[in-house]
């Protein structure tokens, strides 16, 4: 049932966004943070939202206060920290923004030890509280924290691999910008699928499936894909020890939970990449990957595969997946020693 198509993705017509009967109770956990309130913000003139909960351990009363003014139908409530159980009550997607972002000189995987546990118990409280809702995962190391939250369900006895997604469209949106930065050509006919993972080595650009793509070469087409690779230390470096991206995640986040809900609402073709539980290298081991992922009213439908890969692609893709591999291991041995 695999497709090659990958045509359709984030920027399809609104149609279904009318229709009052589809409309969904969303949690943002985190929502006091740079992320989060962005993320809030957006989340509110999504017209697929009938009521916004926003819970974080500071400061998201206030939020919900301030973003509950916009006229916009849906309902916005704070919850304070120890609320989180009641935050969670009858929603259907949860955004988890919640955790420490990077400094100077930081890896994703050095936010191992703080984020771990946070996301292991939010997980463990939707778990509790909202086990069929879907879970988007922004917090970092993603590559470790999908893992993460996935066995925490699993333990739990309400593991649905079709709902847990790790929010990879940062990657996206960025191969897009910069790639018409070097072409000249408007972002809209620059979308590049994305593969694999949510750091460095891990994210494999494919670039060549493109027309505007297949174009760049030599020292243009290298320092484009670490571009895109390493795009998120451009943004730790110039907000010089105040965090990582903000705007653009929140931007990204917001893109990614309206074709998730635009799938949910029964909307057909909708087509983005995304960090799920995958069969692509499973025989390799890797039990996650990032591709280009079919969402609808299960949430995952239908994982595409790869499509054709340039020789560069392909040794990318290699150095991808042995770093990629210990990252999800990683998270899979914290959860099963919590
Ligand atoms: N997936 C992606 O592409 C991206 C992921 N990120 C990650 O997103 C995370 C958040 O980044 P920022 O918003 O910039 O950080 P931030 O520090 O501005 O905000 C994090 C928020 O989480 C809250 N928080 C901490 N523990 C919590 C808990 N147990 N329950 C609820 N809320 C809790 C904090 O109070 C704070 O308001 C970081 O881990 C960062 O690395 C950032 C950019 C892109
Ligand atoms: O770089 C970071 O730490 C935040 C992030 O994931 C990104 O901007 O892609």
């Amino acid at each position: 049932m695999f497709s090659r198509s990958a045509s359709r993705t984030f920027t399809q017509s609104r149609q279904f966004s009318s229709s009052a009967a589809r409309q969904t109770k969303v949690a943002v956990l985190g929502a006091g943070g740079g992320i989060g309130q962005p993320l809030s913000l957006l989340l509110k003139q999504n017209k697929l939202v009938t009521s916004l909960n926003l819970y974080d351990i500071r400061g998201a009363p206030g939020v919900a206060a301030d973003v509950s003014h916009i006229d916009s139908p849906s309902k916005v409530t704070g919850y304070p920290a120890d609320q989180l159980d009641q935050a969670l009550e009858g929603v259907k997607v949860v955004v988890i923004p919640a955790g420490v972002p990077r400094k100077p000189g930081m890896t994703r995987d050095d936010l191992f030890n703080t984020n771990a546990s946070i996301v292991r118990d939010l997980a463990a409280a939707v778990a509790r509280v909202s086990p069929e809702a879907h879970l988007l995962i922004i917090s970092n190391p993603v590559n470790s924290t999908v893992p993460i939250v996935s066995e925490t369900l699993k333990k739990a006895g309400v593991y649905n691999p079709q709902r847990v997604f790790g929010v990879t469209t940062l990657d996206v949106v960025r191969a897009a910008r910069f790639l018409s930065e070097v072409t000249g050509a408007h972002p809209d006919e620059c979308k590049v699928t994305v593969v694999g993972g949510h750091s460095g080595s891990t994210i494999v650009p494919l670039l060549s499936q493109i027309a505007h793509g297949k174009g760049v070469k030599g020292e243009t087409y290298d320092k484009l894909v670490h571009r895109i690779q390493f795009g998120g230390d451009e943004v730790v470096k110039a907000k010089d020890g105040a965090g990582s991206a903000t705007l653009s995640m929140a931007y990204a986040g917001a893109k990614f939970a309206d074709a998730l809900l635009r799938g949910l609402s029964g909307e057909k073709g909708v087509v983005t990449p995304t960090f799920v539980k995958s069969d692509l290298f499973a025989q390799e081991g890797i039990e996650y990957f990032s591709s280009n992922v079919e969402l609808g009213v299960n949430g995952v439908e239908n994982i595409h595969p790869l499509g054709p890969l340039s020789a560069e692609e392909e040794k990318l893709l290699a150095a991808c997946l042995p770093d990629l591999k210990k990252n999800i291991e990683k998270g899979e041995a914290f959860a099963a020693q919590s």
